[in-house]
């Protein structure tokens, strides 16, 4: 019933609608439509198949109404050929031509209005059908009329108030053609005109409720739907909040501990390298004390940015491992690959040019960085890379910060060995190449 044409937009617009819809639950029975965002929801939800659904049920109709020249062939054999034109040459190209605008597609107004002038026009010239001829046995038609009424408020349901309007016309239209009729007894128009007011009552009142029990229907799905999105939603939320750190956006810690184990898994399944990068800003307790707590978190930000700038998207993990400390996880990256990255990521933040005044070995924000690349065994835990990085970082502070240090693991037999580079900003062409080596 709901299908999904309709656009859900944001949040807020679907609190609001959810909030309509709730209000529209406990609306008096008497109320066929729904408040005006919600019947628009309707429409847009239930249109496309509406108009699919009578197209179908007009071609029968059509069918069945074409049908009926046996029977003008059996009670009016005179006017047989006034019976083909009226229902072949008038009935049939209108109606057509009333399905084909449906199928490309009317307002809601526009379609209901469509489909009920067929069934005023199907009453027209059927009551001119049973007037011009003078057969003894025309009249008998006049009492399967109600059946026209029956295609219009049961078998193409229009919506109430278009079944209410092109009952009545019919209604007119019938009597206007029964009344004056010249061969049937004023007893057998009082009664035909009785079945038919009958046939309109009832059918009318299977017709409401039909339109209550679909409108109904469709409020608690969208109730429910609407409900199961944002309940997604939170779960989404909630999801990205357990894995992202609130002050910089990148992940935290335990999203990190999460992703390292898939992914040394991985790459022991493909047999190729992860890098590590293991960041940490330089003297930043000097740049809290100097310009206080609140400028340091815009700063924990600003790096938290570079570093992102610098890394792959798709693949790269950043992640703030703690205080001043960040952690970049390198699937597939050689050691060559990861240090580039880290020595751009180093520049980068240098080339911010934060001021960090007092500091000895610069006058801006700079920041530390040891790299580690490893092909993961099984016989390796993870927590390895981590423990080299975090070597290569301290060698990189104790020899004067604002450089990065390569601690590439090598397999070679069973045993592993460590290789550290020690390249300081000056050096580096000679420290990528060696770590290229
Ligand atoms: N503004 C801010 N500061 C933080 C946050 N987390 C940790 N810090 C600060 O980061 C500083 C870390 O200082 P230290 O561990 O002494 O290291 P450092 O001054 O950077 O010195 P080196 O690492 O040796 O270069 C401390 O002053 C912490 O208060 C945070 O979320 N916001």
């Amino acid at each position: 019933m709901i299908e999904n044409g309709a656009s859900d937009g944001g949040p807020a617009v679907k609190d609001t609608l959810l909030s309509a819809v709730e209000a529209d639950l406990v609306r008096p029975w008497y109320r066929l439509r729904f408040s005006p965002a919600v019947e628009a929801r309707f429409e847009a939800d239930t249109s496309a198949r509406r108009s699919h659904l009578l197209v179908i049920a007009g071609l029968l109709a059509l069918v069945t109404y074409n049908l009926y020249i046996f029977n003008d062939y059996v009670i009016r054999p005179e006017s047989l050929l006034t019976a083909a034109w009226l229902r072949f040459g008038l009935m049939t190209p209108l109606g057509l031509a009333a399905l084909y605008a449906v199928y490309r597609g009317l307002s809601p107004i526009l379609r209901e209005a469509t489909m009920a002038a067929t069934i005023v026009i199907a009453m027209l010239l059927s009551s001119v059908n049973f007037y011009l001829s003078d057969s003894p046995y025309s009249f008998l038609d006049t009492f399967s009329f109600g059946l026209i009424l029956l295609v219009g408020n049961i078998v193409f349901s229009l919506r109430f108030g278009f079944a209410l309007a092109s009952s009545l016309l019919c209604a007119v239209i019938m009597t206007s053609f029964v009344i004056p009729y010249g061969h049937t007894d004023n007893a057998v128009k009082i009664n035909t005109l009785v079945v038919f007011a009958s046939s309109a009552v009832f059918t009318l009142l299977a017709n409401y409720r039909l339109e209550a029990s679909e409108r109904q229907a469709y409020l608690l799905l969208l109730r429910e739907r609407l409900g199961n999105e944002a309940t997604l939603q939170d779960n989404q939320t909630l999801a990205r909040i357990s894995t992202t750190d609130p002050l910089t956006g990148v992940a935290n810690r335990r999203h990190f501990d999460e992703v390292l184990a898939q992914r040394w898994n991985e790459a022991i399944a493909e047999r190729t390298m992860l890098g590590m990068l293991v960041l940490d800003i330089d003297c930043f307790k000097n740049y809290n004390d100097r310009y206080g707590h609140l400028e340091g978190d815009v700063c924990l930000r600003q790096v938290a940015q570079k570093i992102q700038h610098h890394v792959r998207h798709e693949l790269d993990l950043v992640v703030r491992y703690g205080g001043e400390e960040f952690v970049v996880l390198m699937p597939d990256a050689s050691a060559s690959s990861a240090f580039q990255a880290a020595e751009r990521i180093r520049q980068g933040i240098e080339a911010l040019a934060i001021p960090n005044a007092g500091v000895p070995h610069s006058a801006v924000v700079t920041i530390s960085i040891g790299v580690a690349v490893a092909r993961p065994t099984s016989a390796m835990p993870p927590s390895t890379l981590l423990s080299l990085a975090d070597e290569a970082l301290y060698q990189a502070k104790r020899e004067g910060r604002n450089r990065c240090v390569l601690a590439q693991l090598q397999e070679s037999g069973s045993s592993t060995q460590t290789h550290r580079d020690t390249p300081h900003a000056t050096g580096l062409a000679s420290s990528s190449d060696e770590a290229k080596r």
